[in-house]
């Protein structure tokens, strides 16, 4: 619908308390009835440089804006000033930013990258045009509500026709025959798909919803689809990838973190051999409050063992509040006499290390991929905030103290993503046994190294929001948010020193023994 045209004269006609229009990028907005309810307070709008005035700088240092595109506010616009166009462009679902640096160097004009095909692009295109026009929405408002993800979130990351569940299991069999979301055939999807898709789907900005949307599917389900015994590998698979059921990996314990070895939830065979008997306690459990399955470390007579277990019977979950949000799901489970038929083994008996440890770099990497891209995330919001936040009456940016650190923040992006491209290629072109002996310090170094650079990123945004860093709505809610949550990945999937030492201790054994300075 077009507005009325209307000159800068008639408006500023409009300027007192119950007959109030403002300006803001040539729209002219009727705020008399909505002052009252404007969460600032009436005060500042009635002030003599805003009312009846263009008041568009002012604005866009105080609102975010989509705060202009919620329908409650579209509402307020009554006309657009005779001979102007907007300047402020909102982009479409599926835009790329235009903000430098903001996106990877092989999504930006000009630059060329020998990692991605047309295939990668494709599915790029698809996952944005999603988390823009659907998840975005969806994250914001679970992070608030504690929620889990929308059941149409979650059937759509569960039908066939996107497969996208079933492509954050990574390459592999499981794809194959399979057409993919973006048109990609599940043959050619590879680690560079993986790595578009994680990378395009934290663009939500939700990090606790980021791990209740199947977050504990992409490490609780590989032990099922590498080690499970048929019929129930098929089933258990099938309900998961098509969102019906939920799963979650369960290790960690209040006894036992990172030492998977010292775990005490135990494990006892029946004297028939047909059924076990599980006891014990696991905490941190990622999506544990929504999952139907279990996947359990425990230790059992000669060793650790892992099992699936069902929701049912002697197995309770209590919600853990962590500084994410409760959308995460993260739980404290009790497991009390639950009885669980023996083909529910996961692997071999006493084996459950190598079960456990078998997807441990593929997980890391994963996390490598949200962290390098949410730090970038924010690196955008910064430049977006210099830009257009005017202090001692000059942006934000033409303060060197601000570029300084500006600057240190771009790079270390930059480094992230190109390291963990250069994984990735690795990861493309060997086996996994290789990888396995070649690429477990380098993922655990990467690891240490994005959730370093992500901390000082947090660190540096905040001081660079102020106090809208710490505040949970309006400018810097996604500041806000990071800087809470950012600590997840340092912690989850490996410590950030226990990973360093990995690294080291792994290089040791590799260490040339005939070599001397
Ligand atoms: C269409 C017009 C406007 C709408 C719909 C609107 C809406 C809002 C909303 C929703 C907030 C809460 C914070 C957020 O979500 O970003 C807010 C805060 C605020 N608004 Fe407005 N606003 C309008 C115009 C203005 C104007 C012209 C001024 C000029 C002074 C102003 C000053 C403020 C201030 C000072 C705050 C508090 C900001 C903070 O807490 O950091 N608003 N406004």
């Amino acid at each position: 619908m077009s507005l009325k045209s209307m000159t800068r004269d008639e408006v500023a006609q409009h300027n007192k308390a119950g007959d109030l229009w403002v300006i803001i990028d040539s729209i002219v907005y009727d705020l008399s009835k909505f002052a009252r309810l404007h969460p600032g307070g009436a005060g500042v709008l009635l002030d003599a440089e805003v009312a009846g005035k263009d008041a568009t700088t002012v604005f866009f240092g105080l609102h975010r804006h989509e705060v202009l595109l919620k329908p409650q506010y579209k509402r307020l616009q009554i006309g657009q000033i005779e001979g102007s166009k907007r300047k402020i462009k909102v982009p479409e679902p599926g835009d790329l930013s235009r903000v430098p640096y903001a996106e990877p160097t092989w999504l930006t004009p000009a630059f060329k990258s020998p990692y991605y095909n047309d295939s990668h692009r494709s599915l790029q295109k698809a996952v944005r045009e999603f988390v823009d026009s659907t998840l975005y929405a969806d994250a914001q408002a679970c992070e608030e509500n504690g929620k889990r993800a929308s059941a149409e979130v979650l059937k759509f990351m569960g039908d066939a026709k996107t497969n996208i569940n079933a492509m954050r299991l990574g390459p592999g069999k499981h794809l194959h025959g399979k057409e993919l979301f973006g048109g990609v055939k599940g043959e050619d999807f590879d680690y560079f798909h993986e790595l578009v898709m994680t990378q395009e789907l934290v663009r939500a900005a939700g990090r606790g919803y980021a791990d209740g949307l199947n977050g504990g599917m992409v490490i609780g389900l590989p032990p099922v689809m590498n080690f499970g015994q048929e019929p129930l590998r098929t089933k258990v698979l099938n309900e998961v990838l098509s969102s019906e059921k939920v799963i979650s990996l369960a290790i960690s314990e209040a006894f036992a973190g990172s030492d998977v070895a010292g775990l005490r939830t135990t494990a006892v065979k029946s004297e028939d051999g047909k059924t076990w008997t599980i006891n014990g306690t696991k905490k941190w459990i990622t999506g544990g409050m929504h999952s139907d399955y279990f996947t359990v470390g425990c230790r059992t007579e000669g060793g650790l063992t892992v099992f699936l277990v069902p929701r049912g019977e002697g197995v309770e979950t209590k919600q853990i509040k962590t500084s994410y949000s409760t959308a995460a799901g993260t739980a404290y489970i009790t497991f009390d006499n639950v009885v669980i038929p023996a083909e529910n083994m996961l692997g071999p008996e006493d084996g459950g290390l190598l079960v456990i440890l078998s997807n441990f770099n593929h997980e890391r990497w994963v996390m490598c991929c949200g962290s390098a891209r949410s730090s970038r995330l924010v690196v955008e919001e910064c430049l977006q905030w210099c830009a257009q936040r005017y202090v001692f009456g000059k942006p934000l940016l033409a303060q060197p103290v601000i570029r300084q650190k500006l600057a240190f923040m771009i790079a270390k992006v930059e480094a992230m993503q190109a390291w963990l491209e250069n994984v990735t290629y690795q990861m493309c072109n060997m086996s996994y046994k290789q990888q396995s002996s070649n690429l477990a310090g380098q993922i655990a170094f990467l690891k240490m190294m994005c959730t370093r650079v992500s901390a000082e990123i947090g660190d540096d945004a905040v001081q660079i929001f102020g106090g809208r860093g710490l505040t949970k709505t309006g400018m810097g809610k996604l500041v806000e948010q990071f800087q809470r949550t950012q600590k997840f990945d340092a912690i989850l999937g490996g410590a950030e020193e226990v990973l360093g030492d990995l690294g080291v201790r792994q290089l040791m054994r590799k260490m040339p023994k005939d070599q001397r300075l």
